[in-house]
């Protein structure tokens, strides 16, 4: 049976004025990881910040391990949640950070924590105040890895990385969840960057569950249709179309069915090409709604400038 880490019902949490989490009902599973992907402002880190008890609902549940985490010690001990913006004491440098981890996280392992400072050459003697964005980031990731939690969370993990840094990051992800399997929840738009290191995503929008699934399947239950935007147009009537998009004449639709041999039939008799549609594009999709998005124009450097507007879909 599918053990489950992390169980919310009808989890919401109002600012005034603003509901940034709304009766969201999830089952994470335990040692998996979950992508927690949406447009900014989605309500990530609100869920985030709620399900590692830093904030309180404004109604709902959380059970972590079976239970609240609210004022439990021993269930919050189990986590480890670095934000995008984690902030440290003002005169701490690298060894006060690792020493301050090291005591506070009940699996913490030095070794890896040691091979990834010197990985993302993360220097000894400034403060952690005066650390580029990227170095901060490199803190955090050497933080969440080293920390060995059951259960851990980053919040846009990449700020400020470069490649080699990011690649690094994914390969150790990699590497230390294949040794010490454990539940890690990450937010993210490098969507494309990091699509291999999932297993389950859960997309937010506007504060609510729009899809949670498996990655592979989510990938299968959706293609991407390109052509005439008038042949388009015939061919969405009656589909289950989660975006579209027009530029001039030419236009795409993202179809949220997986698609079948008449459909290929079909799109080819209009002249249409059908493709698979990547992770990236269909969680952006999921954001766009049925909107259509046309771009048209004239001037601008190439002839053409894109003024965008945004209809909601007649089909
Ligand atoms: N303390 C607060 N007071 C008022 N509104 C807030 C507060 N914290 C978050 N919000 C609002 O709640 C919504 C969700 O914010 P949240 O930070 O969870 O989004 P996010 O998905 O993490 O976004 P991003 O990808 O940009 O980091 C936003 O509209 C945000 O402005």
């Amino acid at each position: 049976m599918t053990q489950i880490a992390i169980e919310t019902r009808g989890l919401t949490r109002r600012y005034r004025g603003a509901t940034a989490l709304d009766d969201v009902t999830v089952q994470i599973h335990a040692n998996t990881i979950t992508g927690l992907l949406g447009r900014n402002g989605a309500g990530k880190t609100t869920f985030m910040s709620l399900v590692t008890a830093q904030d309180r609902p404004s109604s709902g549940t959380v059970h972590v391990n079976g239970r609240q985490p609210f004022e439990r010690g021993d269930i919050i001990d189990q986590m480890c949640f670095l934000r995008d913006n984690q902030r440290y004491p003002d005169d701490y440098k690298l060894k006060h950070a690792i020493r301050a981890a090291s005591i506070f996280y009940p699996n913490w392992d030095q070794a890896t924590a040691d091979r990834l400072i010197a990985a993302f050459r993360i220097p000894a003697k400034p403060i952690v105040k005066k650390f580029s964005r990227g170095q901060l980031s490199a803190l955090g990731i050497v933080l969440g890895l080293a920390s060995r939690s059951p259960i851990t969370f980053f919040d846009e993990p990449y700020l400020g990385l470069d490649a080699t840094a990011r690649a690094i990051f994914y390969d150790e992800l990699l590497r230390d969840y294949a040794e010490h399997p454990r539940t890690i929840i990450l937010s993210t738009h490098l969507i494309d960057e990091m699509d291999r290191l999932l297993e389950r995503v859960i997309v937010i929008d506007q504060g609510r569950v729009v899809r949670h699934d498996d990655v592979d399947a989510m990938r299968g239950s959706a293609f991407q249709v390109a052509g005439k935007a008038a042949e388009i147009d015939r061919f969405v009537q009656g589909r289950s179309v989660l975006s579209r998009r027009s530029i001039g004449g030419l236009g795409t639709a993202v179809i949220g069915e997986a698609p079948t041999p008449e459909d290929r039939a079909a799109a080819e008799a209009d002249g249409l090409e059908i493709s698979a549609v990547s992770l990236q594009d269909l969680v952006a999709a999921y954001g766009l709604g049925d909107a259509v998005t046309e771009d048209t124009g004239s001037d601008g450097p190439s002839g053409r400038t894109a003024t965008t507007h945004t209809e909601r879909s007649a089909a």
